[in-house]
């Protein structure tokens, strides 16, 4: 079973995955941006200010694409739970929202038919609900992706993610304490489990 971890900058899922790793030892724990070299490219367009944000989108789906080979596609095929730190769901979220001003119509629509033909849907998507102030108060607003307004556009995108796809998410409130949304992750992947 695939379940990914979604949400704002800030809104908490590099802490539930952490914990979430002493619930379930035996499931294989992965990230997006991923740690290989494609990861590397990834990085170095977050932190460059005049990066194409198309280029940027084909970084960020190369990164994609060998994850999927590499690590996603054969932990599924052994049977493992795996649980990925943001996935497709944060490209269509914040590639939509850079994209919001290029030439393309409809940026979300148009990356999810980039993904479509090769990427494997999650089974279980947690979304950790958190108001842009609040995400990029506790993301110290470190990089271009951090600020509250580009935030905003960003969880917009995300509302129409859930909307389409209502079954697959998974709602959790992250201003709550990280013990209560802790409990809340747990308890949603356990029912799907
Ligand atoms: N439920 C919570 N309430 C308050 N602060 C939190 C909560 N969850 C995480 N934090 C803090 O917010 C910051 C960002 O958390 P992190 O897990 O790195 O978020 P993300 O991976 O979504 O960017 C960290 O300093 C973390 O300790
Ligand atoms: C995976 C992914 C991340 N991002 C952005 C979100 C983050 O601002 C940045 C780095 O992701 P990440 O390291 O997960 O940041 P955080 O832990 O603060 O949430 O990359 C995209 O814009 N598109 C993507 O497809």
């Amino acid at each position: 079973m695939l379940v990914t971890l979604e949400g704002l900058d800030g809104s908490g899922k590099t802490t539930v995955w952490e914990s979430l790793r002493e619930t379930y030892p035996d499931a294989v724990f992965t990230r997006e941006p991923t740690e290989s070299w494609y990861g590397d490219a990834v990085y170095r367009s977050i932190d460059a200010d005049d990066a194409d944000p198309l280029a940027e989108l084909f970084l960020y789906t190369a990164d994609h694409a060998d994850h999927l080979s590499r690590v996603v596609r054969p932990a599924l095929a052994d049977g493992d739970l795996v649980v990925s730190d943001r996935y497709s769901d944060s490209r269509y979220a914040y590639q939509g929202a850079t994209l919001a001003d290029s030439d393309i119509d409809d940026p979300l629509a148009y990356i999810q038919s980039v993904h479509e033909p090769f990427t494997r849907q999650p089974d279980l998507t947690i979304y950790l609900d958190i108001n842009p102030e609040t995400a990029a108060e506790r993301s110290g607003k470190t990089n271009k992706f951090e600020q509250s307004d580009y935030l905003q556009r960003v969880r917009e995108n995300y509302e129409r993610l859930i909307d389409a796809d209502p079954e697959r998410f998974a709602r959790i409130d992250a201003t709550q304490s990280p013990a209560a949304v802790f409990e809340a992750v747990e308890a949603r992947i356990d029912d799907a489990l």
